[in-house]
Protein backbone atom coordinates (compact mmCIF):
# COMPACT_ATOMS: atom_id res chain seq x y z
CA UNK A 1 0.00 0.00 0.00
CA UNK A 2 1.50 3.41 -0.66
CA UNK A 3 2.61 5.60 2.04
CA UNK A 4 0.19 8.57 2.51
CA UNK A 5 1.58 10.17 5.20
CA UNK A 6 1.87 14.02 4.33
CA UNK A 7 -1.10 13.85 2.28
CA UNK A 8 -4.35 15.38 2.93
CA UNK A 9 -5.91 11.70 3.59
CA UNK A 10 -3.18 11.82 6.37
CA UNK A 11 -4.38 14.93 7.59
CA UNK A 12 -8.18 13.97 7.26
CA UNK A 13 -6.97 10.80 9.62
CA UNK A 14 -5.60 12.33 12.34
CA UNK A 15 -8.50 14.36 12.51
CA UNK A 16 -10.53 11.47 12.41
CA UNK A 17 -8.83 9.38 15.32
CA UNK A 18 -7.94 12.96 17.37
CA UNK A 19 -10.84 12.15 19.39
CA UNK A 20 -9.46 8.41 20.45
CA UNK A 21 -6.22 9.45 20.61
CA UNK A 22 -7.07 11.65 23.15
CA UNK A 23 -9.21 9.43 25.18
CA UNK A 24 -6.64 6.60 25.28
CA UNK A 25 -3.82 9.20 26.17
CA UNK A 26 -6.19 10.59 28.70
CA UNK A 27 -6.41 6.98 30.05
CA UNK A 28 -2.74 6.41 29.94
CA UNK A 29 -1.30 10.17 31.26
CA UNK A 30 -2.03 9.71 34.77
CA UNK A 31 0.28 6.42 34.88
CA UNK A 32 2.90 8.40 33.64
CA UNK A 33 3.84 10.05 36.86
CA UNK A 34 5.44 6.71 38.14
CA UNK A 35 9.34 6.23 38.01
CA UNK A 36 9.07 2.22 37.24
CA UNK A 37 6.75 0.16 35.64
CA UNK A 38 5.27 -1.91 38.54
CA UNK A 39 2.85 -4.82 38.45
CA UNK A 40 -0.31 -2.12 39.60
CA UNK A 41 0.85 0.07 36.53
CA UNK A 42 0.55 -2.79 34.22
CA UNK A 43 -2.89 -3.67 35.43
CA UNK A 44 -3.65 0.38 35.42
CA UNK A 45 -2.70 0.38 31.58
CA UNK A 46 -4.38 -3.01 30.41
CA UNK A 47 -7.85 -1.38 32.31
CA UNK A 48 -7.08 1.86 30.25
CA UNK A 49 -7.13 0.10 26.96
CA UNK A 50 -9.84 -2.10 27.86
CA UNK A 51 -11.59 1.43 28.44
CA UNK A 52 -10.13 2.41 25.10
CA UNK A 53 -12.51 0.05 23.40
CA UNK A 54 -9.08 -1.43 22.29
CA UNK A 55 -10.59 -5.21 23.24
CA UNK A 56 -9.23 -7.09 26.10
CA UNK A 57 -7.37 -9.50 24.02
CA UNK A 58 -4.60 -6.54 22.37
CA UNK A 59 -5.14 -5.00 25.91
CA UNK A 60 -3.71 -7.97 27.41
CA UNK A 61 -1.30 -8.76 24.44
CA UNK A 62 0.42 -5.29 24.88
CA UNK A 63 0.31 -5.47 28.82
CA UNK A 64 2.14 -8.94 28.53
CA UNK A 65 4.86 -7.33 25.69
CA UNK A 66 5.21 -4.41 28.76
CA UNK A 67 5.81 -6.76 31.32
CA UNK A 68 8.62 -8.83 29.09
CA UNK A 69 10.17 -5.77 28.06
CA UNK A 70 10.52 -3.24 30.39
CA UNK A 71 9.30 -4.77 33.99
CA UNK A 72 11.40 -2.58 36.54
CA UNK A 73 12.82 -0.12 33.86
CA UNK A 74 12.02 3.19 33.75
CA UNK A 75 8.40 3.85 32.72
CA UNK A 76 8.82 5.91 29.31
CA UNK A 77 5.62 7.19 27.85
CA UNK A 78 6.78 7.00 24.00
CA UNK A 79 8.29 3.80 24.79
CA UNK A 80 4.72 2.78 25.93
CA UNK A 81 3.18 4.36 22.97
CA UNK A 82 5.31 3.12 20.93
CA UNK A 83 4.60 -0.76 21.47
CA UNK A 84 1.02 0.12 21.55
CA UNK A 85 0.99 1.33 18.20
CA UNK A 86 3.13 -2.15 17.27
CA UNK A 87 0.85 -3.61 18.79
CA UNK A 88 -2.07 -2.58 17.12
CA UNK A 89 -0.49 -2.91 13.99
CA UNK A 90 0.03 -6.64 14.36
CA UNK A 91 -3.70 -6.72 14.93
CA UNK A 92 -4.72 -4.72 12.00
CA UNK A 93 -2.41 -5.37 9.32
CA UNK A 94 -3.95 -8.92 8.17
CA UNK A 95 -7.33 -7.35 8.12
CA UNK A 96 -7.37 -3.89 5.99
CA UNK A 97 -7.91 -5.56 2.79
CA UNK A 98 -8.82 -3.30 -0.14
CA UNK A 99 -12.39 -4.96 -1.91
CA UNK A 100 -10.59 -6.25 -5.17
CA UNK A 101 -13.00 -6.00 -8.18
CA UNK A 102 -11.66 -9.55 -10.15
CA UNK A 103 -14.99 -10.89 -10.85
CA UNK A 104 -15.33 -12.90 -14.11
CA UNK A 105 -17.77 -13.07 -15.41
CA UNK A 106 -18.96 -8.65 -14.55
CA UNK A 107 -20.58 -7.31 -12.89
CA UNK A 108 -18.73 -7.95 -9.15
CA UNK A 109 -21.99 -8.29 -6.99
CA UNK A 110 -21.23 -6.05 -3.35
CA UNK A 111 -24.51 -6.49 -1.20
CA UNK A 112 -23.96 -3.44 1.29
CA UNK A 113 -26.10 -4.27 4.88
CA UNK A 114 -26.70 -2.08 7.92
CA UNK A 115 -28.38 -0.93 10.82
CA UNK A 116 -30.50 2.74 9.53
CA UNK A 117 -28.43 5.60 10.20
CA UNK A 118 -25.42 3.36 10.28
CA UNK A 119 -24.36 5.28 7.13
CA UNK A 120 -24.69 2.71 4.86
CA UNK A 121 -26.36 5.15 2.18
CA UNK A 122 -23.26 7.17 2.35
CA UNK A 123 -21.04 5.11 2.11
CA UNK A 124 -22.62 3.36 -0.59
CA UNK A 125 -22.07 6.47 -2.38
CA UNK A 126 -18.27 6.86 -1.37
CA UNK A 127 -17.93 3.10 -2.12
CA UNK A 128 -18.84 4.06 -6.02
CA UNK A 129 -16.73 6.92 -5.50
CA UNK A 130 -13.79 5.65 -4.77
CA UNK A 131 -14.11 2.65 -6.92
CA UNK A 132 -14.92 5.06 -10.28
CA UNK A 133 -11.67 6.81 -9.42
CA UNK A 134 -10.39 3.45 -10.42
CA UNK A 135 -11.59 3.41 -13.51
CA UNK A 136 -14.61 0.92 -12.66
CA UNK A 137 -18.22 1.00 -14.31
CA UNK A 138 -20.33 1.22 -11.28
CA UNK A 139 -24.25 1.10 -10.99
CA UNK A 140 -26.46 1.13 -7.93
CA UNK A 141 -29.71 -1.10 -6.98
CA UNK A 142 -31.56 0.74 -4.56
CA UNK A 143 -32.66 -2.21 -2.99
CA UNK A 144 -33.79 -0.80 0.78
CA UNK A 145 -37.29 -0.93 -0.52
CA UNK A 146 -38.69 -0.36 2.92
CA UNK A 147 -38.65 3.55 3.48
CA UNK A 148 -39.14 5.82 0.14
CA UNK A 149 -36.77 8.21 1.51
CA UNK A 150 -34.08 5.62 1.50
CA UNK A 151 -34.58 5.18 -2.43
CA UNK A 152 -34.83 8.81 -2.44
CA UNK A 153 -31.32 9.79 -0.91
CA UNK A 154 -29.68 7.33 -3.32
CA UNK A 155 -30.66 8.72 -6.12
CA UNK A 156 -29.97 11.59 -5.18
CA UNK A 157 -26.01 10.66 -4.55
CA UNK A 158 -26.23 8.42 -7.98
CA UNK A 159 -26.61 12.14 -10.09
CA UNK A 160 -24.80 13.68 -8.20
CA UNK A 161 -21.37 11.15 -8.77
CA UNK A 162 -23.19 10.35 -11.94
CA UNK A 163 -23.51 6.29 -12.07
CA UNK A 164 -26.67 4.50 -13.13
CA UNK A 165 -29.35 3.41 -10.61
CA UNK A 166 -32.06 0.90 -10.65
CA UNK A 167 -34.77 1.57 -8.30
CA UNK A 168 -38.24 0.79 -8.15
CA UNK A 169 -41.20 1.74 -5.41
CA UNK A 170 -41.27 1.80 -1.96
CA UNK A 171 -42.48 -1.64 -0.84
CA UNK A 172 -40.98 -3.47 -3.92
CA UNK A 173 -39.00 -6.70 -4.54
CA UNK A 174 -35.29 -6.10 -3.77
CA UNK A 175 -35.02 -9.53 -5.24
CA UNK A 176 -36.08 -8.63 -8.64
CA UNK A 177 -34.51 -5.51 -8.62
CA UNK A 178 -31.23 -6.65 -8.15
CA UNK A 179 -32.05 -8.98 -11.02
CA UNK A 180 -32.94 -5.76 -13.55
CA UNK A 181 -29.60 -5.10 -11.81
CA UNK A 182 -27.07 -7.92 -13.21
CA UNK A 183 -29.62 -7.65 -16.58
CA UNK A 184 -28.43 -4.21 -17.37
CA UNK A 185 -25.13 -4.12 -15.79
CA UNK A 186 -23.86 -7.09 -18.03
CA UNK A 187 -25.63 -5.44 -20.72
CA UNK A 188 -23.76 -2.21 -20.36
CA UNK A 189 -20.30 -3.72 -19.48
CA UNK A 190 -20.62 -2.32 -15.79
CA UNK A 191 -17.76 -3.77 -13.79
CA UNK A 192 -19.39 -3.43 -9.85
CA UNK A 193 -22.97 -3.50 -8.92
CA UNK A 194 -23.68 -2.30 -5.26
CA UNK A 195 -26.69 -3.23 -3.72
CA UNK A 196 -28.09 -1.42 -1.62
CA UNK A 197 -30.32 -3.54 1.60
CA UNK A 198 -33.02 -3.04 3.82
CA UNK A 199 -31.91 -1.73 7.17
CA UNK A 200 -33.32 -3.79 9.69
CA UNK A 201 -30.89 -5.60 11.39
CA UNK A 202 -32.84 -5.64 14.15
CA UNK A 203 -35.58 -7.71 12.39
CA UNK A 204 -32.94 -10.74 11.66
CA UNK A 205 -35.75 -13.16 10.41
CA UNK A 206 -36.85 -10.39 7.86
CA UNK A 207 -33.29 -9.33 6.61
CA UNK A 208 -31.95 -12.92 6.50
CA UNK A 209 -35.51 -14.07 4.04
CA UNK A 210 -34.50 -11.04 2.35
CA UNK A 211 -31.12 -12.30 1.25
CA UNK A 212 -31.28 -15.54 1.11
CA UNK A 213 -33.99 -14.77 -1.67
CA UNK A 214 -31.34 -11.92 -3.57
CA UNK A 215 -28.94 -14.63 -3.62
CA UNK A 216 -31.32 -17.17 -5.06
CA UNK A 217 -32.10 -14.65 -7.13
CA UNK A 218 -28.36 -14.10 -8.09
CA UNK A 219 -27.32 -17.72 -8.00
CA UNK A 220 -29.74 -17.75 -11.13
CA UNK A 221 -27.24 -15.70 -13.03
CA UNK A 222 -24.05 -16.45 -11.79
CA UNK A 223 -23.31 -19.07 -9.02
CA UNK A 224 -20.45 -16.44 -7.87
CA UNK A 225 -22.77 -13.70 -6.77
CA UNK A 226 -23.16 -12.10 -4.27
CA UNK A 227 -19.24 -11.93 -4.39
CA UNK A 228 -19.16 -9.51 -1.22
CA UNK A 229 -21.30 -8.98 1.48
CA UNK A 230 -20.24 -6.31 3.32
CA UNK A 231 -21.76 -4.77 6.74
CA UNK A 232 -21.40 -1.08 7.43
CA UNK A 233 -20.60 -0.43 11.25
CA UNK A 234 -20.86 2.89 12.72
CA UNK A 235 -18.07 3.38 15.40
CA UNK A 236 -19.60 5.63 17.41
CA UNK A 237 -21.61 3.05 19.06
CA UNK A 238 -18.56 0.89 20.21
CA UNK A 239 -18.87 -2.13 21.77
CA UNK A 240 -22.14 -1.95 19.74
CA UNK A 241 -20.88 -2.53 16.94
CA UNK A 242 -19.15 -5.40 17.74
CA UNK A 243 -22.55 -6.95 18.88
CA UNK A 244 -23.62 -6.31 15.21
CA UNK A 245 -20.87 -8.57 13.80
CA UNK A 246 -21.48 -11.38 16.17
CA UNK A 247 -25.19 -11.18 15.20
CA UNK A 248 -25.15 -10.42 12.06
CA UNK A 249 -21.53 -11.70 10.33
CA UNK A 250 -21.97 -15.55 9.91
CA UNK A 251 -25.63 -15.84 9.23
CA UNK A 252 -25.64 -12.76 6.68
CA UNK A 253 -22.46 -14.40 5.13
CA UNK A 254 -20.67 -10.77 5.55
CA UNK A 255 -17.34 -11.10 3.73
CA UNK A 256 -16.11 -8.17 4.98
CA UNK A 257 -16.46 -4.39 6.95
CA UNK A 258 -16.21 -0.80 7.00
CA UNK A 259 -16.59 1.61 9.73
CA UNK A 260 -17.73 4.61 9.92
CA UNK A 261 -18.11 7.73 11.45
CA UNK A 262 -14.64 7.33 12.93
CA UNK A 263 -14.44 11.20 13.33
CA UNK A 264 -17.54 11.32 15.61
CA UNK A 265 -16.11 9.17 18.43
CA UNK A 266 -13.73 8.58 21.34
CA UNK A 267 -14.45 5.08 20.54
CA UNK A 268 -12.11 4.34 17.27
CA UNK A 269 -10.41 1.66 19.25
CA UNK A 270 -13.48 -0.55 18.48
CA UNK A 271 -11.70 -0.68 15.02
CA UNK A 272 -8.83 -3.07 16.57
CA UNK A 273 -11.34 -5.04 18.65
CA UNK A 274 -13.09 -5.98 15.85
CA UNK A 275 -10.01 -7.00 13.83
CA UNK A 276 -9.11 -8.57 16.64
CA UNK A 277 -12.18 -10.80 17.62
CA UNK A 278 -13.45 -11.61 13.95
CA UNK A 279 -10.73 -11.33 11.72
CA UNK A 280 -12.58 -9.99 8.57
CA UNK A 281 -11.62 -7.95 6.10
CA UNK A 282 -12.08 -4.19 6.87
CA UNK A 283 -12.35 -2.80 3.03
CA UNK A 284 -12.55 1.03 4.16
CA UNK A 285 -13.08 3.17 6.59
CA UNK A 286 -14.86 6.70 6.71
CA UNK A 287 -13.35 9.52 8.48
CA UNK A 288 -16.29 12.10 7.56
CA UNK A 289 -19.06 13.15 5.35
CA UNK A 290 -17.35 13.46 2.11
CA UNK A 291 -17.05 11.53 -0.50
CA UNK A 292 -12.63 11.59 -0.41
CA UNK A 293 -13.50 10.76 3.61
CA UNK A 294 -13.31 7.24 2.58
CA UNK A 295 -10.96 4.58 1.56
CA UNK A 296 -8.74 1.88 2.40
CA UNK A 297 -6.04 2.24 5.50
CA UNK A 298 -2.25 1.80 6.06
CA UNK A 299 -2.53 -0.32 9.23
CA UNK A 300 0.82 1.07 10.68
CA UNK A 301 -0.51 4.45 9.76
CA UNK A 302 -4.05 4.58 11.67
CA UNK A 303 -2.16 2.08 14.61
CA UNK A 304 0.27 4.88 14.84
CA UNK A 305 -2.54 7.84 15.47
CA UNK A 306 -4.31 5.68 17.91
CA UNK A 307 -1.48 5.17 19.98
CA UNK A 308 -0.67 9.07 19.50
CA UNK A 309 2.54 7.47 18.87
CA UNK A 310 5.16 9.70 17.69
CA UNK A 311 7.62 7.04 16.12
CA UNK A 312 6.72 5.02 13.17
CA UNK A 313 5.90 1.68 13.77
CA UNK A 314 7.41 0.25 10.75
N1 LIG B 1 -19.02 12.35 10.61
C1 LIG B 1 -19.35 11.38 9.76
N2 LIG B 1 -20.61 11.27 9.36
C2 LIG B 1 -20.94 10.28 8.51
C3 LIG B 1 -19.97 9.34 8.04
N3 LIG B 1 -20.62 8.47 7.23
C4 LIG B 1 -21.91 8.85 7.20
N4 LIG B 1 -22.12 9.94 7.97
C5 LIG B 1 -23.37 10.66 8.24
O1 LIG B 1 -24.25 9.82 8.96
C6 LIG B 1 -25.59 10.10 8.64
C7 LIG B 1 -26.32 8.81 8.30
O2 LIG B 1 -25.78 8.33 7.10
P1 LIG B 1 -26.67 7.57 6.03
O3 LIG B 1 -25.76 7.20 4.94
O4 LIG B 1 -27.89 8.31 5.73
O5 LIG B 1 -27.01 6.28 6.88
P2 LIG B 1 -27.90 5.08 6.52
O6 LIG B 1 -27.32 3.93 7.26
O7 LIG B 1 -28.12 4.90 5.09
O8 LIG B 1 -29.18 5.55 7.24
P3 LIG B 1 -30.63 5.53 6.72
O9 LIG B 1 -30.62 6.26 5.41
O10 LIG B 1 -31.33 6.27 7.81
O11 LIG B 1 -30.94 4.10 6.64
C8 LIG B 1 -25.54 11.11 7.52
O12 LIG B 1 -25.75 12.40 8.07
C9 LIG B 1 -24.12 11.00 6.98
O13 LIG B 1 -23.65 12.19 6.43
C10 LIG B 1 -18.61 9.48 8.50
O14 LIG B 1 -17.70 8.70 8.18
N5 LIG B 1 -18.36 10.52 9.36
Amino acid sequence: MSDTRNTPWHDKLAAGFRRTADRLGSNLDSLFNKEKLDRQTLDAIEEALIASDLGPVTAMRIRDRLEDERYDKDLDEAGVRKIVAEEVAKVLRPVAKPLEIEAFPRPQVILVIGVNGSGKTTTIAKLAHLLQEQDYQVMLVAGDTFRAAAIGQLKVWAERIGVPIISGKEGGDAASLVWEGVKQGTAIGTDVLIVDTAGRLQNKAGLMDELSKIRRVLGRLNPAAPHDVVLVLDATTGQNAISQIEIFGRDAGVTGLVMTKLDGTAKGGVLVAAAEKFGLPIHAIGVGETLEDFRSFDPDEVAGLIAGSKASVK
